[in-house]
């Protein structure tokens, strides 16, 4: 969210406010364009890569479109995902195949571990949607639905869902399948729940592990010998006015949680960008709970503000503007993650050592056929 060069500005006509802001997208705009592209999901993509944390998140009133330029509705990706590929694919897709592009053109320097997570936050309630084995039929009614997941932080400081399924991916199909399996899951849940799916926050965490193989030990300097890194991917559950929606019941309580969690999620970049960060309310709500990593820490954190044209919409579309010219204020220090316990470190020598052993017996036996 720092700022970056070349901030174009818009305001509405008259003596409005003014915003400014890193990109803006128009009309006209193409999922597919390489500007799109490149400023949503390759820079964030990139960082991730590097070994930082990053984090997208999707903001904006009911129907503005974060779904549709998230791509979190991945529908038709077959396993040769840059054929599949369509023009109205979203940032997802597309990252799937730029964060596979790099596996494959580092596969020779480091030994990569991918794995995802797919949750929802519904109701201040946190629901894993990876809740079948990978291949099973994923239109099978979920066992696990509905179970309460708790958050929770490591001594390190870093957030995580306790007891969330995680797949490891291997391939751009493996991580659709996470991707498609969590929407069928979300879907079924919205069915029996009455349209909960753009009532709730959804939530994709793909983790990254690099570890340097022997062989290039010495090419590259101990800070970049292992690498561990987190990519957060946000579509955030519709902001709507309370009022005037003539809302009752089940989806009142929907409302006023989604409202409260948006509230405290903007409580949390008001104290960020206050420079007050001994009192963030991050515990104010499940969600800020679980993207305290992302806001005011160590991640590159892009944040899509997603607007609808139309006058009648004005209200909402000057509140999300407002939340999003307040985040874009927030500046996080980037930090690589490569940092081992003790363990970690003993057990990543240990098979280190037994590598190059292997090699080497490798190699004598080479040479003694000879
Ligand atoms: N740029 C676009 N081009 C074409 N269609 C779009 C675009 N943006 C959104 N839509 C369509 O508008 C509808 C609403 O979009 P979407 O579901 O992405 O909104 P949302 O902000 O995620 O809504 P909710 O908060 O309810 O989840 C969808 O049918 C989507 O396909």
């Amino acid at each position: 969210m720092e700022p970056r060069a070349m901030a174009p500005v818009i305001a509405p006509p008259g003596d409005g406010p003014v915003f400014d802001f890193d990109r803006v997208f128009n009309m006209t705009s193409q999922q597919a364009s390489r500007d799109m592209f490149r400023t949503l999901a390759m820079q964030i993509t990139e960082k991730f890569c590097q070994g930082f944390n990053a984090s997208m998140l999707a903001y904006g009133q009911t129907g503005s479109g974060k779904t549709y330029t998230m791509g979190t509705a991945i529908e038709n990706m077959g396993p040769d995902v840059n054929k599949t590929i369509s023009k109205a694919d979203g940032i997802i897709p597309r990252l799937i195949i730029s964060l596979f592009g790099y596996t494959a053109a580092a596969a020779d320097i480091y030994d990569i571990e991918l794995k995802v997570q797919y949750i929802e936050i519904y109701n201040e309630q946190v629901n894993d949607l990876l809740v079948h084995a990978p291949g099973q039929n994923i239109e099978a009614a979920p066992s696990s639905m509905g179970s309460k997941l708790d958050i929770r932080e490591h001594a390190s400081g870093e957030v995580f869902v306790e007891g969330a399924n995680s797949m490891i991916i291997r391939s751009p199909a493996d991580l659709a399948y996470a991707m498609q399996m969590g929407n069928a899951v979300r879907a079924t849940a919205s069915h029996k729940l009455n349209e909960h799916s753009s009532r709730s926050h959804a939530i994709v965490t793909i983790h990254m592990e690099q570890k340097i193989k022997p062989s290039q030990m010495k090419e590259f300097p101990k800070e970049l010998h292992y690498l561990r890194s987190k990519l957060q991917l946000v579509d955030l559950a519709g902001s709507e006015r309370a009022k005037g929606t003539g809302a009752e019941g089940k989806r009142f309580e929907e409302g006023v949680n989604i409202n409260k969690s948006l509230l405290e999620l903007g409580n949390c970049i008001n104290a960020l960008t206050e420079g007050n960060r001994k009192h963030v309310p991050y515990r104010n709500s499940k969600l800020t709970r679980v993207l305290k990593d992302s806001l005011g820490g160590s991640a590159e954190t892009l944040m899509l503000a997603c607007v609808s044209p139309a006058n009648v919409n004005y209200e909402q579309t000057l509140n999300t503007l407002r939340y999003a010219q307040r985040a874009r204020a927030i500046k996080n220090s980037l930090k690589l993650n490569n940092a081992m316990s003790l363990q970690e470190e003993v057990e990543f020598l240990r098979a280190m050592v037994n590598k190059l052993e292997d090699e080497n017996a490798t190699l004598r036996a080479q040479v003694l056929a000879k």
